[in-house]
């Protein structure tokens, strides 16, 4: 078996071009995960996420824990048999997860104690605890256990979180199971501060990780607040690992925060969009719901090459989305991954061919026009 490894293939400016290699797969970056919380990206088959390019998904600790279980799944043969995807898996450690959607019932040094969204019934996480699930889920890519403190939070309850989480993720790393080709990513916390993402930063770096998230963000601080985090955060961080952007984002966040240094990314919006009637296009998001488009025989996006383009038209769209019919979240999420995935492979080549500034201005000025 590989060990795990990022191997940096090329930069223009603060954009990078790499390839992380783990036990079921490589992945090249910069690169996108499609979400896949409850062991399934919503309204997709693997076999069609596959074919949108996406290389690896991200899974979600918090969700399996709860429900289906994490000694189920592992007596099932892992997530990647489980749930038929074949290729690299992230998981998060479900600490954000506990603080976004349960009751919290208590956290303290050696974790959180809270009550399940599904049906009351109490759990804890600790970090040795957020290990193991990983473990027992067979994730490539394993996420420390931390505290992300909400936004916006006072300074001194931010440092808190902070210095807790790097406390948690000393334990993460000593629980953390090695094997060769599965990776531990440790998380940047830190809030908006400088001195706080440096002294993150320090403490992730003398435990020693394969990789490195950037937490804390794309909780409501707004595009501004993000880049100006990134611009001193990123540089704080490895060059040789990969750099994680966690929940973000929207295309343009994505073309900014690839031209400061981040490698990889995940967000739910492709696929949660899909299910509310929102496509993504080079000219901007289109409403589906629109009755603009009632007669409308044009595809969606006429560069994208996914099957909902192919063969069916924005009128057909505007159809199925206002009958509520399942395959409109089918059509719109598959367009979605395939407009993401297309936009990392357009940045990747113009990584590529030292034109990613050119890239990142043509973008703009097509992405803001709107629809036609
Ligand atoms: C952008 C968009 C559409 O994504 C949605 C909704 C609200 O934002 C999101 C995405 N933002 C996000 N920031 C994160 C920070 C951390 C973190 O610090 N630690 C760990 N372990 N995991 C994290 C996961 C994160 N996801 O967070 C939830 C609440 C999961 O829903 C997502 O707006
Ligand atoms: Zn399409």
């Amino acid at each position: 078996m590989t060990d795990f490894s990022f191997e940096l293939l090329g930069a223009d400016g603060g954009a990078r071009r790499g390839r992380v290699t783990c036990a079921h797969g490589v992945i090249q970056t910069p690169a996108f995960m499609p979400v896949g919380t409850a062991a399934t990206v919503k309204a997709m088959l693997p076999e069609n996420v596959a074919a949108t390019g996406a290389e690896i998904i991200l899974g979600n600790t918090y969700h399996l824990m709860l429900r289906p279980g994490a000694e189920r799944i592992a007596r099932l043969g892992g997530l990647h048999a489980f749930m038929n995807w074949p290729g690299p898996i992230l998981t998060d450690s479900g600490g954000y997860q506990v603080m976004s959607l349960s009751e919290l019932r208590k956290l303290d040094e050696n974790g959180v104690t809270f009550r399940s969204h599904i049906d009351g019934s109490y759990h804890t996480l600790t970090p040795e605890r957020s290990m193991e699930i990983q473990h027992q889920l067979g994730s490539d890519i394993t996420m420390c256990f931390d505290e992300c403190p909400p936004y916006p939070s006072e300074k001194a309850d931010v440092a808190r979180a902070t210095q807790l989480s790097m406390r948690w993720a000393a334990r993460s790393r000593a629980a953390f199971v090695n094997r060769p080709g599965y990776g531990l990513f440790g998380i940047n916390q830190g809030g908006v501060h400088e001195d706080l993402r440096e002294q993150s930063a320090q403490a992730l770096k003398e435990i020693g990780f394969d990789g490195y998230a950037i937490g804390g963000l794309a909780v409501g601080e707004g595009r501004a607040l993000m880049f100006s985090t990134l611009d001193f955060t990123t540089l704080m961080l490895p060059t040789d690992k990969p750099r994680y952007l966690m929940g973000v984002g929207k295309p343009e966040d994505l073309v900014g925060a690839v031209a400061r240094g981040v490698d990889m990314f995940d967000c739910v919006l492709p696929t949660r969009s899909g299910r509310t009637a929102q496509a993504f296009t080079r000219r901007g998001p289109v409403n589906l719901k629109n009755a603009r488009h009632g007669d409308d025989p044009r595809p969606l996006d006429d560069h994208c090459s996914c099957p909902t383009c192919r063969n069916y038209s924005r009128a057909y769209l505007n159809h199925v989305v206002k009958a509520g019919e399942i395959i409109a979240a089918m059509l719109l999420t598959w367009h979605n991954l395939q407009y993401y995935q297309d936009l990392m492979a357009d940045i990747r080549r113009a990584i590529e061919s030292g034109t990613f500034a050119a890239f990142e201005a043509d973008f703009q000025s097509q992405y803001g026009q709107g629809d036609i």
